[in-house]
Parts: structure tokens; sequence; C-alpha cells
């Protein structure tokens, strides 16, 4: 095993900055996607399986990424969905009993390049002055000019429709089939933790395309409706917003996280907006207006609801609110059995503050079957 790397890597960000590291594995390779940062400690397996982050160059702040191995447990989908990773240490070395492989051989599996020994505060304090803006990371560092013309190809995340890329091509099944309540989810790039979580509360899922009509679904005669996580801008997901009109329409509860959020506030006319930089870590602020509380919560969203036009819509309440920079966090419709939040309650990185929401789910199913 290879304890470091020598190989040159450069990320050229969009607007032509140059930060500087080394390749993982001495290995060569390009990448491009858009840059962002997660603040989490832990949890880099899950990150790098989220489809949520699908099309991202993913800059981890932990310092040490690497040295509690891979587990094929802590996956939240079949393959990685960064495209690429940007970090300071990265560990050849692990140590755990619960290890499955090196993070090394799991992102050779999945083949994904990697860059360390990458100053990543100032390549973080740079997004955040900046704002999220497309890059590249290469091993081909002498090939400056050429990356810069690819780059400048790379699509803009803004305005783009990517749940179709990570969604699944055929429905299936997750629980046990004979649970008491029965759930359609809308697959935009749904994390298993979700499918986890709903499972153990006796809820037996199936799991649609991202594409599927109300009526498809509704042919299965389910209990209730979800809207899931995905990557990508939510407003050119037109026909799942016109899925959503029409489960709202024909009254049935209705639960949505992050993505599945965001489409429930489009669905009632409400916009959103790209943020300068995103929310993505795992101990983010929320405050909780219906118990007075304040939650922790993991977090990982580019796009946000817009709160001027969510507060004065009728249809809805503004239930929870992110406690550093006021942006809305969760929706609840005031004559229907439809609520949503901007974070995650299925992710478990330590503080379970915001699980409670399956059960309220399971409770607006319960009212409506009863
Ligand atoms: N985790 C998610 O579902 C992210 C939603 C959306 N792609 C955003 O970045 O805001």
């Amino acid at each position: 095993m290879k304890y470091q790397t020598n190989r040159k890597a450069i990320i050229l960000l969009a607007d032509g900055t140059i930060f500087y590291g080394k390749a993982v594995g001495d290995k060569e390779g390009t990448a491009f996607g858009e840059v962002c940062f997660n603040t989490g400690m832990t949890g880099y397996q899950e990150i790098f399986t989220d489809p949520s982050y699908y099309g991202q160059l993913m800059v981890t702040t932990n310092a040490h990424i690497g040295n509690y191995g891979g587990n094929n447990e802590e996956t939240e989908s079949g393959t990685v969905k960064i495209s690429g990773l940007i970090c300071r240490n990265f560990s050849y070395n692990y140590s755990r009993t619960r290890v499955d492989e090196s993070l090394q051989s799991f992102l050779d599996k999945n083949n994904l390049f990697a860059i360390s020994d990458v100053d990543t505060r100032a390549l973080v304090a740079y997004i955040r002055d900046n704002g999220a803006m497309n890059a590249v990371i290469s091993s081909d560092v002498e090939n400056i000019d050429g990356l810069k013309k690819q780059l400048a190809e790379v699509p803009d995340m803004n305005g783009l429709e990517l749940a179709s890329k990570v969604s699944t091509k055929e429905a299936y099944y997750f629980g046990d089939e004979n649970a008491s309540y029965k759930v359609a989810a809308l697959d935009l790039g749904i994390k298993k933790n979700i499918l986890r979580n709903m499972a153990s509360r006796d809820i037996y899922v199936k799991v649609f395309p991202y594409d599927t009509t109300f009526e498809e679904m509704n042919a299965w005669n389910p209990d209730g409706y979800f809207l899931s996580n995905g990557p990508g801008d939510p407003d050119p997901l037109k026909q799942v917003i016109q899925t959503t009109q029409d489960i709202l329409a024909a009254d049935k509860p209705l639960f949505g996280i992050c993505l599945g959020h965001q489409i429930i506030a489009l669905a009632n006319g409400i916009s959103t907006f790209k943020m300068h930089h995103g929310h993505r870590g795992i101990n983010h602020p929320v405050m909780n207006h219906t118990s007075g509380k304040g939650e922790i919560t993991s977090q990982n969203h580019g796009f946000s609801v817009n709160y001027d036009e969510a507060i004065s819509n009728t249809n809805l309440v503004v239930t929870h609110q992110h406690l550093n920079d006021n942006t809305v966090m969760g929706l609840k419709m005031k004559d229907k059995a439809c609520f949503s939040v901007q974070y995650h309650p299925e992710a478990g990185p330590g503080p379970n503050d915001a699980t409670y929401l399956f059960d309220e789910f399971i409770g607006s199913m319960k009212k409506k079957t009863a």
C-alpha cells in the first residue's frame, strides 16, 4: 500500500483561479462539476454516494478523509455520485473494526478521481466569498488552456435538470409487503436511508421513476406519497410539479424532503432560487416554529425556496427556518396533509433531532385511513 502521492494536480475554477494539490493514488485523471463543500467531520461515504451530489466536485473540510476506511452498508446509493473529490489529507491507511475495504479501493472501483494535499481552508474561503461555480480538477497540469476550453462547455447548475440521471428506470419495492402503510415514493435521486427509515416504521414503499404520473402511482392504491431528495435545479422538473399538483388535488397525504420540498413549493406557485454557496454539513441549526425548539440537522442543498413568497402564500405556513440565514426550511399546507423539509431528517450523523417527521407522516396517513 502506498502512503503518499507525488503526482501534481490542479483545481481550475471557472473564474480562472487555480489551486494546487496532488492526485490520490498517483492516478491520472480529470473531472468537471460545480465545486461545493461539506463541513461534516464524518460520513464521507454517505456523502460520496448521495445522489443529490450528482455532478458536483466535493471539497471536504475535515482535514482527514479515509481514516476509517469504507463500509458497504454506509452508502446512500449503489455507486459514487460526486464527480470528483478534493481533500486535505487522504488516508491510505485506515483503522476500524467494521471495515470492508480502504476508501482508496472503494473510490477506485467507482472510477472516482480524487485530489489531496489541497489548501482546503483557502479554497472554501474562496467559494464562500465568490459563490459556488463550475471547476475542473486534473492531473493534466500543463494543459491549462485546454482545460479552460472544456470547462467553458460544462453547463451551469442554475436551470439544470439532473433527477433523470439518477432516478430508477424501473419501479421497485422496499420493506415488508405486510406492513401497515403503503407509500408511493417518486425517485428524484432517493437516499437509501429514507427507505430504511420508512421501512423501520411499518411502511411498505414502492419507488417509482421520476416521470411517473399520479394516475400510474395511484393504481397501486398507496396510503401516502413521498417526493425524494435529488440533484440539480428543481424548476425544470415540470412533469414532477404537475404530478405533485395532481396528488394535492386528490387530497392524498404527501411528504417531501429537500428537492421534494422545493417541488412542493413550486407546485404551490412559490419560486426557488440558486443560493450563493448552499448548505452542506451535519450540524445546521434550524428553528422549528411549531415546537419553538431548535434542531441540529443534516443539510445538502444549493437551491432554496423564496421566503417572501412562501410567507405570503395563503395555502401554507413556513414551519421551519435556518437559524444562520433565515432561509425556508419547512412548509406545511393549511388544509391538506402535506408537509416538507429542506433538510435531511433521515440522516444519522449523531443527533437524530428530526426523525419525528417520519412519525408525523405516519400520523397524517393514519388520519386519512381512519
Ligand atoms: N438534497 C437535495 O435534495 C438537494 C436539492 C437540490 N438539488 C438543491 O441543491 O438544492
